[in-house]
């Protein structure tokens, strides 16, 4: 098949892990016959330097036109003046909204070969397998927000957290038909007790899920304490929906299952258009340029991209048995180490490329 694929490095370990990424698509491109054409793009800080905007209209062009977007990760100290007209994560904010990405799918999965990397016990990591759905468009990261001075010279800042009844749906139908092929459970997770738009989430996921997914066990657990389930008895969760800001902090929690942020990969996908693939971690400034960055996490989501956006299944499951092939062969980068020896960024991506090109 031709595809053109968008690669958005974007800045700090961005840069080295989407080059890993990148080196196993043109692997996948030459062993199966495809013509895979790459375009790079600018987003985030290395955006803002270059053309003062952290997702210049170049960028968006180059995504409209390709059948996938692979994306590292925006941010880092450099641009991290709380006064500074934009900032590399408002590129990001722009290109899912822009795009109408308002699924973000995390799955979290323990692997067998890394019980040890888990700050946690065995019995509570071997086997855990959860689908995360995030909305990505809405909440608290989109709606009204502002700062003004009080008479007194005092500020107040605010950001209000919207949603409408259609945003909630569409995610809630996604979460319902993935469990159908899966284990057959959703849990929708808010804080009803406290927030009105958590209520409208409540009833409206019960409406669509009692009325389209009669077959589908739902239940609903509170954010404060879902935080606690998550860590405690992650095997009692299935397919997890939950409103934009509770799903990034989760699934950044939810790293430490597997062992690190650096194993997480993720889809962001729309009603139609390309779809987004990126690492859950960010841009990591404490070890960026050291060239020590997992780069599975990218790796997996370009598998996600083969699986989601070019419907290459045979050669998703190729990318994914290479990395568990190398895991399974002891091989660690130094968050997954414990202090053991470990292999450097690029060492990986070849190592994952090797075992991909044996089997
Ligand atoms: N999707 C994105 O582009 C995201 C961007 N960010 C941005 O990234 C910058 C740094 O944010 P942080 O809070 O430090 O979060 P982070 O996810 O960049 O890093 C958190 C911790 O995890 C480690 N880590 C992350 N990815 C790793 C990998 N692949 N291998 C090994 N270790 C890894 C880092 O070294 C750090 O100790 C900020 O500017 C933030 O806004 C944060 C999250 C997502
Ligand atoms: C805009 C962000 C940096 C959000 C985030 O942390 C994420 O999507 O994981
Ligand atoms: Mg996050």
């Amino acid at each position: 098949m031709r595809a053109q694929i968008a690669l958005l490095p974007g800045d700090g370990i961005g840069v080295e892990v989407v080059a890993e990424a990148e080196k196993l698509l043109l692997a996948v491109a030459a062993k199966f016959g495809h013509e895979f054409s790459f375009v790079r793009g600018l987003i985030g800080g290395c955006a803002i330097d270059a053309t003062g905007e952290a997702l210049p209209d170049e960028t968006l062009s180059i995504c409209r036109a390709s059948q996938a977007i692979l994306l590292g990760a925006v941010g880092g100290p450099k641009w991290d003046n709380p006064s500074a007209k934009t900032r590399p994560e408002a590129g990001l904010l722009k290109i899912r909204k822009e795009l109408g990405l308002f699924a973000n799918v995390r799955p979290i999965k323990a692997s067998p070969y890394l019980v040890q990397a888990s700050p946690l016990k065995t019995e509570i990591v071997a086997g855990v397998d959860i689908l995360f759905f995030r909305e990505l468009t809405g909440g608290l990261y989109f709606g009204e927000s502002g700062r003004k001075t009080n008479p007194d010279g005092s500020e107040t800042a605010f950001n209000t957290m919207i949603y409408s009844t259609h945003e909630i749906e569409r995610i809630v139908r996604l979460a319902g038909q993935a469990a159908r092929g899966r284990r057959k459970k959703v849990t929708s997770v808010d804080k009803a007790n406290v927030l009105e738009v958590s209520r409208l989430w409540r009833q409206t996921f019960d409406r669509v899920m009692q009325a389209e997914f009669p077959d589908v066990q739902t239940e609903h657990v509170l954010i404060d304490a879902m935080a606690m389930h998550l860590i405690s008895k992650p095997k009692n969760f299935d397919v997890v929906v939950t409103e934009n800001l509770f799903g990034d902090i989760l699934t950044d929690e939810g790293s430490m299952l597997p062992g690190s942020m650096g194993l997480l990969p993720s889809a962001s996908l729309g009603a139609d258009g390309p779809g987004l693939y990126e690492p859950i971690h960010g841009s990591a400034p404490d070890i960026a340029g050291k060239g020590i960055a997992n780069p599975l996490a990218t790796i997996l989501a370009a598998a996600m991209l083969l699986r989601h956006s070019l419907h290459l299944e045979t050669e998703a499951v190729a990318i994914e048995k290479a990395v568990d092939h190398v895991l399974s062969r002891g091989h660690r980068t130094a968050d997954i180490a414990g202090g053991g020896p470990a292999v450097s960024t690029v060492r990986m991506g070849e190592l994952v490329l090797e075992a991909f090109l044996a089997v």
